[in-house]
């Protein structure tokens, strides 16, 4: 060990001499060798982890229809102070206008589902309603009375048969509230396919997966409270989608239950499987509007021991850029994510989060990037690393830089990156846009942002810079509508024009239902209200979001 401590130094001595310059020392550390992203990463939501392992149980959702006529028959999506009681001040609320052709819940509902599911089943609880009615940002309130936890697929079939019948809207909803039992996930560990509750918690199913010697081809930070059937109909990216790709690539089969209550089973475990149409891809990313997912079939790569994260910091956009070329080229097959942060970000999270020491402390730099291998040959593996950081550093595209020694300083990179979302909340107000942008073009966005807003705001650029995908925050202390103003509908006028897409992974929502435009033509959002109405014709699951409701009525 020691003997691989002193060859490893030399190298970087190395690296120091020709580069003539005594700022540019890549701080290394011992590399360690162990596929830490199982265990390390902490969560970033704010949201309570679970630690139940295996199996998990199924859906969670929400009756969205109001039972009380005597409240408004608007739902509001309002502002909320958030965490830390800081005061968002006054803000117009968007109000999305009741579909008035949605029944209300009467007495005999709740009787009906509590002879379906048990009474401990059917939440009208208002401090347990809160929770699943606000979002993570506080920033969107719902006013649903009555949430319900289905336990199995035959369970939620019978409840959306009888909501579809009532015409009484629901809200799927995984990932917000407790749990209640749920069944063994099946694995097979030959092809590597995984069979699961669409309610399994990401978490619990990587804990899983890591002693059969395998990993989730997907990782969030929500992990620790997000479900798989919601990282499904939300098609989650994360931060290992540069290596794996994305749900639609992974995901072999699913089950769905239709707003009618019939069952579909896709529950395919075949990698290739041409008979037709391949019908579960309506379902990824649809958000729960074409159906709910009950149960999921996933390709899971193995789990390799070599795992390596490096953060670094640049200079400028251009060298990040120049740096992600290189990383595909030299790290090929072996890297797996490939993060950045600019300068903002970082201060952001040094400033909120407690613990956090910034790896390069040596001086201030615009752009820091994390890198992360994992391979299955820990000498060829390090021998690629330390070439390509060395390349990087004798063209100038890296200016200082970290390799972890350890699981905790793995951790403690992530934990930098990971935490740029819990910092920004702590800072206050945020406008959050998740935007695929040409790379190359990716920060002008950011700039002219920050010139538009000058000293009004915090303008953050972050994200998944190997998938072309940019987080860029707004930050300020309080929500104001003028600031809005000059953010929308710049952001995504500006997005359209560069071909991007107004939401990379994070999806449509209520937010961005009416800005499809900038990202799909007429005829492909036509087409999917047609789909729309022909598997959900009531427009109860999940209404007023991802198509314009307009389209719908
Ligand atoms: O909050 C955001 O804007 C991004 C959240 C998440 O997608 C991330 O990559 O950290
Ligand atoms: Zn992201």
């Amino acid at each position: 060990m020691k003997k691989r401590i002193a060859a490893v130094t030399s190298s970087y001595r190395l690296l120091n001499q020709k580069n003539h310059a005594s700022n540019r020392i890549l701080h290394h550390h011992r590399r360690f060798n162990a596929n830490f992203n199982q265990v390390i990463r902490s969560s970033s939501t704010s949201e309570g982890v679970t630690h139940h392992c295996g199996p998990v149980p199924l859906k969670h959702f929400l009756a969205s229809c109001r039972w009380d006529l005597q409240k408004s028959s608007l739902i509001h999506m309002q502002n909320m102070p958030i965490i830390q009681q800081r005061n968002f001040g006054s803000v117009a609320s968007t109000i999305v206008q009741r579909n008035p052709l949605f029944s209300t819940i009467n007495h005999d509902d709740i009787i009906y589902f509590e002879k379906i599911l048990g009474v401990k089943n059917v939440i009208q609880d208002d401090e347990e309603l809160q929770p699943a009615n606000t979002d993570w940002m506080h920033k969107y309130k719902g006013s649903s009375k009555l949430m319900l936890q289905p336990e199995n697929t035959d369970e939620l079939s019978q409840i959306l048969k009888y909501c579809n019948s009532r015409c009484l809207a629901v809200v799927p909803q995984g990932g917000n509230t407790g749990l209640v039992g749920g069944s063994v996930p099946v694995f097979d560990e030959v092809s590597g396919v995984l069979v699961c509750d669409a309610g399994c918690i990401l978490e619990n199913l990587i804990s899983f997966l890591d002693k059969q010697g395998f990993i989730m081809p997907l990782d969030l930070g929500a992990k620790g409270s997000c479900q798989i059937g919601g990282n499904v109909s939300t098609n989650a990216g994360g931060l290992r989608l540069v290596r794996y790709g994305s749900l639609h690539g992974t995901v072999l089969g699913l089950e769905v239950v239709l707003a009618n209550g019939n069952v579909i089973d896709m529950l395919g475990t075949l990698r290739k499987d041409n008979t037709g149409y391949d019908l579960k891809h309506l379902f990824i990313g649809s958000e729960g509007s074409l159906g709910i997912i009950t149960k999921v079939s996933i390709l899971t790569p193995a789990k390799l021991s070599a795992v390596n994260i490096a953060f670094l910091a640049c200079q400028d956009y251009i060298s990040c850029q120049k740096l992600l070329f290189q990383a595909k080229r030299r790290l090929g097959e072996i890297l797996s994510a490939f993060e950045f942060l600019d300068a903002q970000a970082m201060n952001l999270v040094l400033q909120h989060l407690d613990g956090v020491r910034n790896p390069l402390p040596s001086a201030i730099y615009n752009f820091y990037v994390l890198i992360e291998t994992t391979g299955s040959n820990e000498s060829s593996d390090k021998e690629k690393l330390e070439a390509f950081l060395l390349h990087a550093m004798e063209n100038g595209l890296v200016s200082d830089g970290a390799l972890a020694q350890d699981m905790n300083q793995a951790s403690s990179f992530w934990h930098i990156r990971e935490g740029v979302p819990e910092a920004l909340m702590k800072a206050g107000a945020v406008y959050k846009y998740d935007l695929s942008l040409p790379v190359e073009k990716m920060y002008d966005l950011v700039e002219e942002i920050r010139i538009r807003l000058g000293a009004a705001a915090n303008v953050v650029g972050y994200g998944h810079l190997g998938d072309g995908n940019l987080h860029l925050n707004v930050s300020t202390p309080q929500y104001d509508d003028t600031i809005l103003a000059q953010i929308e509908p710049f952001v995504y006028e500006w997005t359209s024009r560069h071909h991007g897409s107004i939401s990379a992974e994070h999806g449509l929502g209520l937010m961005k239902a009416e800005k499809i435009y900038y990202s799909k033509s007429s005829g492909t959002v036509q087409l999917m209200a047609s789909i729309k109405k022909l598997l959900d014709p009531s427009g109860i699951l999940n209404p007023y979001k991802v198509i314009p409701p307009s389209l719908l009525s």
